[in-house]
């Protein structure tokens, strides 16, 4: 049995020692691209997702596709910051699930930079505080987030991609048994996700909401026979144990983030374009929005409606369609559209989440 294991380990020393020959010979060659670049972006989301595509597809296993996303990422994380460093705003504070999702799509090798509100992400990307920012847009269970909805409208930065965060909700707290939990703190859209869980399990603990996750979490650790809802991240951050995970009533519940930027995306193969429009104010008009897409062979992903703001009873309408703008059938649709809407306008287009 000894000599099995160090035969093995002798095995995982040699192969070691060669991924390591062969990172490093992968960070010399982004640090020559880096070279090539010059003042150029040092992020190119389209081959990112062209390279964490190919590795899925040809992975033999028996490491699963999600495992080999994550290890791509993070070899592409670090071989990216040798380029340059990459600073994303996202909404904070330390420990929200908007942090997760950060490190989930641009690995460790990023500079998070919190901030308080959905628009101080947008600013501080438009003045440059940081390259780009991460935005929470839907969610599986809660719908729509209607601010970022409204800032993509009035911004001149675009989507350059999504991320999607299989969002896990922890009991945490100070103390070692849910039996002395007295009192649970969560954002609003927490408790919404965790109702069943707590209405069997702490069925007399005062619910009390909070500004954030991370916020309940570090209420919780600041008193006794107190909790927190919130992700396993807010837990490490404030060094709470947690009592119970999964919590959530929908094991699928997942909130779907947005990359913006100042820069233009090409094409990565498998890509999707949002746009938001709005009809002129006539019977069918919606109807018509809606039919170059179907004349030219475009699905339609997503249709949201917003009120514009600027009339009463007018909306705009937030679409996200497969392909992207230079794809042929794509310009031709939205060539289409711009003859017939009231307004069009193109946030982006970007790799569909891998
Ligand atoms: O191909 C590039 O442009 C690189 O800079 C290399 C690399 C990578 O590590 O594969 C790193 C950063 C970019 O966002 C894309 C890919």
């Amino acid at each position: 049995m000894a000599d099995e294991l160090k035969k093995f380990r002798e095995q995982i020393d040699r192969i070691d020692d060669e991924l390591l020959r062969l990172f490093n010979q992968r960070a010399a060659l982004a640090q020559q691209i880096g070279h090539v670049k010059g003042n150029g972006a040092v992020l190119r989301p389209e081959r990112e997702a062209q390279v964490l595509q190919r590795m899925v597809q040809s992975n033999l296993g028996p490491l699963s596709g999600q495992g080999v996303t994550q290890l791509f990422t993070e070899v592409m994380s670090q071989c990216r910051a040798l380029e340059a460093p990459l600073r994303v705003a996202y909404l904070g504070p330390h420990g929200t699930f908007s942090e997760a999702a950060v490190f989930q799509r641009f690995g460790q090798a990023t500079d998070g930079l919190p901030t308080e509100s959905i628009d101080a992400v947008f600013a501080a990307v438009e003045n440059g505080a940081a390259n780009y920012g991460l935005v929470p847009v839907e969610n599986s269970t809660e719908g729509a987030v209607g601010r970022t909805l409204d800032l993509l409208l009035n911004s001149n930065l675009m989507i350059c991609g999504e991320v999607m965060l299989q969002v896990h909700q922890c009991v945490m707290s100070n103390e070692n048994d849910l039996s002395l939990i007295r009192k649970v703190y969560s954002h609003p859209q927490s408790f919404g996700q965790c109702q069943g869980w707590l209405n069997a399990h702490l069925p007399h603990a005062e619910r009390i909401t909070a500004s954030s996750n991370a916020d309940a979490a570090r209420l919780a650790a600041e008193e006794s026979f107190a909790a927190a809802v919130a992700g396993e991240q807010a837990a490490e951050h404030f060094k709470l144990k947690v009592l119970a995970r999964n919590i959530e009533d929908d094991a699928r519940n997942t909130t779907r983030f947005l990359v913006v930027g100042k820069q233009e995306v090409a094409p990565s193969g498998r890509d999707k374009t949002s746009l938001a429009m709005s009809a002129v104010n006539r019977p069918g008009a919606m109807h018509d929005l809606l039919a170059p897409f179907a004349n030219n062979g475009v699905s339609m992903t997503k249709l949201e409606s917003r009120p514009s703001r600027t009339g009463l009873w007018e909306y705009v309408f937030y679409v996200d369609i497969e392909g992207h703008q230079s794809d042929a059938k794509v310009a031709t649709a939205l060539a289409q559209l711009k003859q017939i809407a009231a307004f069009v306008k193109v946030l982006g287009s970007y790799p569909v989440a891998v």
